[in-house]
């Protein structure tokens, strides 16, 4: 078709309540107990075919209920990976060949999809594998992930539509090459959307994907690529394959045609890859995109002026909502005396222990378990540390219990110490560091927070004076990427907060955004002269 063709205007997808009582907490409660009644293969998905892959077996369970066996997976093994890696290579001419137009509609349809009949089954298998209450999932397995499909397309269209200026007797063009080679999509446990995105994004600017979900994550990304592929995805677009990852980066890292990586999860995990790329560079045709999103020790500074009712909404929902396993999750806060003596430390404490984590498909819970026992591991060992130690007063929970789930309680501890780790170490859990200051010294502590942790993901200021506003926001210019005033530090929304942070967290190219879908295409630029010069001599030559 001879057209240019104008893509559907996005809005951000409605966020819906599962009040009581309501048909839609009825049909995701009976969607909740059909997935958990069964125990299914989590097979990979090569050139659009499914098989388990050839390592050893890895149970995927309610996290809240660990005895609870949802799904089993696979170790891809390297002779898996090749088998990804070459179908992706094998399908990417056919691919590239589409239109942007038709590749567009593919990732449409998933999202009207998602938005219908299959969002039941994406946020029930997010609330069953990652320990997600409805509301959690709502707003990442269905909002988030619907929001990514749709504005994606409209900021690929608007990529696409960037083009050089021309002078006389010129035609300048850009032809927006996707990348030469496949990409390397490696995603975490904590958001159905995140996983998605990744190998969505790169393929819908008509790459080929090579896509390892976190194990944990496994249960919601098998109905992920079900998605695609009903909603056309053609085989070997995006290749999933299962495990840890391990032998699929021996495989992939080692490919001559390696792109690009696209990753979300633990600063240590991208800079290994980074390390490993930096080692085989002369062996790539191209120098791949590195895109990685990492790690966060998310702050909440208070002023004086700062409105306390806020502030304490912001906290609770800040620290613990999905038991703190947000990369944006506040984990650290400042706040100056009077507020804290003045009431909010009791009111923290009060509301902290108050919140209820457990079975999330009850849906009067706050919060669910941590993900594992490993994240369950780092969080009571810190929290044996912190109890031992001489700067720290734990003002709420402090305890977990691993017994039925990998349950750790809310926590507040009060620090005295702006140095100690609570204040710079991502446990990735509901764990709150709290360092009161005097109220006179705000500007040395605003300081001293800016760079106390080597990440600098999101953060907030809370004051109702506009100067101290406009101060904090310029002195902590380069400590967050994303910067809240008078909001909780997480919740970002595709298309009104484009997300990604700095420092060790990562490369800040803001997923779903036009930043990101631009490292995932390699212009080539086309001259044309319409009336070529004939005579090779210079006016000034006479
Ligand atoms: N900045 C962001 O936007 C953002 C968003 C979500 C999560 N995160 C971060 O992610 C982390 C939590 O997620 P996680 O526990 O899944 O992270 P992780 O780093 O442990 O794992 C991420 C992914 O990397 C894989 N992996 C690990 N080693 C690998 C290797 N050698 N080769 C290939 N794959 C490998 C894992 O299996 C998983 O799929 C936190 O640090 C959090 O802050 C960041
Ligand atoms: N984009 C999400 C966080 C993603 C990381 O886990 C937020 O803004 O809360």
């Amino acid at each position: 078709m001879d057209a240019v063709i104008a893509v559907p205007e996005p809005r951000n997808e409605p966020v819906r309540d599962y009040a009581p009582g309501s048909a839609q907490q009825a049909s995701l409660a009976a969607r909740l107990r059909t997935l958990a009644s069964e125990r299914i293969d989590l097979p990979m998905t090569i050139a659009g075919a499914q098989r388990m892959a050839g390592g050893h077996r890895i149970d995927v369970v309610q996290p809240h209920r660990h005895a609870h066996v949802l799904g089993v997976t696979g170790n891809a093994t390297a002779a898996d990976a090749q088998a990804a890696v070459a179908a992706a290579k094998e399908a990417a001419p056919a691919w590239r060949r589409l239109s942007f137009e038709d590749r567009a509609a593919i990732f449409l349809r998933a999202a009207d999809l998602l938005a219908g009949t299959w969002r039941d089954t994406l946020n029930a298998a997010t609330m069953l594998g990652q320990s997600k209450t409805c509301l959690q999932a709502e707003i990442d397995a269905a909002c988030e992930l619907i929001d990514f499909l749709r504005f994606n397309v409209a900021f690929g269209r608007r990529l696409l539509a960037e083009q050089p200026l021309s002078s006389p007797g010129v035609w300048n063009q850009f032809d927006h090459r996707p990348l030469e080679g496949f990409v390397y999509a490696i995603t975490p446990f904590n958001f159905t959307a995140i996983a998605a995105n990744l190998p969505a994004a790169p393929a819908l600017l008509g790459n080929t994907v090579v896509w390892k979900p976190g194990a944990t994550q496994q249960f919601s990304a098998h109905f992920t690529m079900r998605l695609f592929e009903a909603a056309g995805l053609p085989p070997g677009v995006i290749n999933m394959v299962t495990g840890d990852g391990i032998a699929v980066s021996d495989v992939a890292l080692a490919d001559a045609d390696l792109a690009g990586i696209h990753f979300t999860g633990s600063t240590r995990v991208f800079q290994h890859l980074w390390k490993t790329v930096g080692e085989n560079i002369s062996r790539y045709r191209t120098y791949p995109r590195l895109v990685g999103e990492t790690g966060g020790k998310d702050f909440v500074f208070a002023h004086a002026s700062a409105d306390a009712d806020a502030l304490h909404t912001a906290l609770i929902r800040g620290a613990f909502e999905y038991q703190g396993q947000k990369c944006s999750a506040a984990s650290r806060a400042y706040v100056p005396r009077s507020l804290w003596e003045g009431g909010l430390r009791d009111r923290l404490a009060a509301t902290a222990e108050s919140l209820t984590y457990g079975d999330v498909a009850d849906f009067g819970n706050f919060g669910g378990a941590v993900i594992d026992a490993r994240s369950f591991a780092r969080n009571s060992d810190a929290l044996d540390r912190i109890r031992k130690s001489a700067e720290c007063t734990v003002v709420a929970g402090g305890t977990a219990d691993d017994s039925e789930g990998w349950f750790v309680r809310p926590t507040v501890v009060e620090g005295t110490d702006p140095t100690h780790e609570i204040f710079t170490t991502e446990y990735f859990g509901p764990i709150l560091g709290v360092h009161v200051y005097d109220d006179a010294r705000w500007r040395e502590t605003l300081t001293q927070a800016e760079s106390a942790a080597p990440y600098a993901l999101t953060g907030s200021i809370f004051a109702t004076d506009r100067q101290i506003v406009a101060e904090a926001s310029e002195s902590l210019r380069f400590a967050a990427g994303n910067f809240y005033i008078n909001d909780k530090p997480t919740g970002a929304v595709v298309g009104q907060q484009p997300f990604g942070g700095g420092r060790a967290s990562g490369t800040n190219d803001k997923a779903g955004s036009w930043h990101n879908l631009a490292r995932w295409i390699s212009p080539r630029t086309i001259k044309e002269t319409f009336a070529a010069p004939t005579d090779h001599r210079y006016p000034h030559m006479g």
